[in-house]
């Protein structure tokens, strides 16, 4: 089986802390997949690791057969891996077409800071990239409030706007880090419903960190669970939901 990302064997301390020990992973092509565990078990280092914020200690990484360990977050963006971050990465001042025309215009060979002495008009592309930048927001839901200040929205809805940031990347893996925490019920169904269109529509590969478990289950191919640092167990949903070492170490007595 060919995937489109693997991780063997991933080692990372901090000072005297083990954090990974071990870890594997491998995504297929075109599915959602997630990361869950307690408190402190890896998750957000693991997808540091991936999009590489951080080295690994030892181990390797893959990207369509091409190892990756040592590329820099910027490379492995221009391969296609995007990343959401658990605080907020977006310009809340800005209007949200505005928030992603930035992020379209930091991947153009012009720059962003030549678009913005030029202004308005020195880019010949601007209507392009203005187009554009409003089919991303149409993908995640928020078309009709494009002239909208970013602040202005609540949470769920800045949540999706910085998934259209990642998606002005094009990407072909997204990596989310608790994309969910601080939505309600409502919103947290709604960003579900995204994540599967722009799954299903393009074919994304998705890998997300969460801990709300209703979104989990409903969304994901398969699941890892991390526990101190090691996978604990690798599954569909309803195998992982009554797996009873996850539910003895994360699940508790409710599922
Ligand atoms: N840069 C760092 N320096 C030192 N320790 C770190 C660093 N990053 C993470 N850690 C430690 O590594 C451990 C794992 O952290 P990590 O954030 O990966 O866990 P997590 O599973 O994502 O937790 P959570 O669900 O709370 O976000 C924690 O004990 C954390 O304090």
């Amino acid at each position: 089986m060919a995937y489109l990302l693997e991780a063997t064997n991933i080692f990372k301390s901090f000072g005297g802390l083990e954090v990974l020990k071990g870890v594997n992973l491998s995504l297929e092509e075109g599915k959602i997949y997630a990361l869950i565990g307690p408190n402190g078990a890896g998750k957000t280092t693991l997808l540091n690791i991936l999009n590489g914020l951080e080295k690994p200690d030892s181990g390797k990484i893959f990207f369509h057969g091409k190892e990756i360990t040592s590329l820099s977050p910027e490379n492995r963006a221009k391969m296609g891996i995007a990343r959401t971050f658990q605080l907020l990465e977006i310009f809340t001042e800005l209007s949200l077409l505005e928030n992603v025309m930035v992020a379209l215009f930091a991947k153009k060979p012009w720059g962003m800071l030549k678009s913005l002495f030029l202004g308005e008009f020195g880019n010949p592309r601007e209507g392009e990239i203005k187009s554009q930048a409003l089919t991303y927001l149409e993908e995640v839901g928020l078309g009709s409030k494009a002239k909208e200040l970013a602040k202005n929205l609540p949470a769920g809805e800045q949540k999706l706007l910085e998934i259209a940031r990642a998606l002005a990347l094009e990407p072909r893996l997204l990596l989310l880090d608790e994309p969910a925490a601080g939505l309600n019920h409502r919103e947290t169904r709604f960003l579900g419903e995204v994540l599967k269109r722009l799954n299903e529509k393009h074919g994304l590969t998705i890998l997300l960190i969460e801990h709300d478990m209703e979104l989990v289950m409903n969304i994901s191919f398969r699941i890892t669970v991390l526990n101190f640092g090691e996978v604990l167990a690798e599954g569909p949903p309803a195998e992982i939901q009554r797996d009873p070492e996850v539910i003895k170490a994360y699940l508790g007595e409710e599922l």
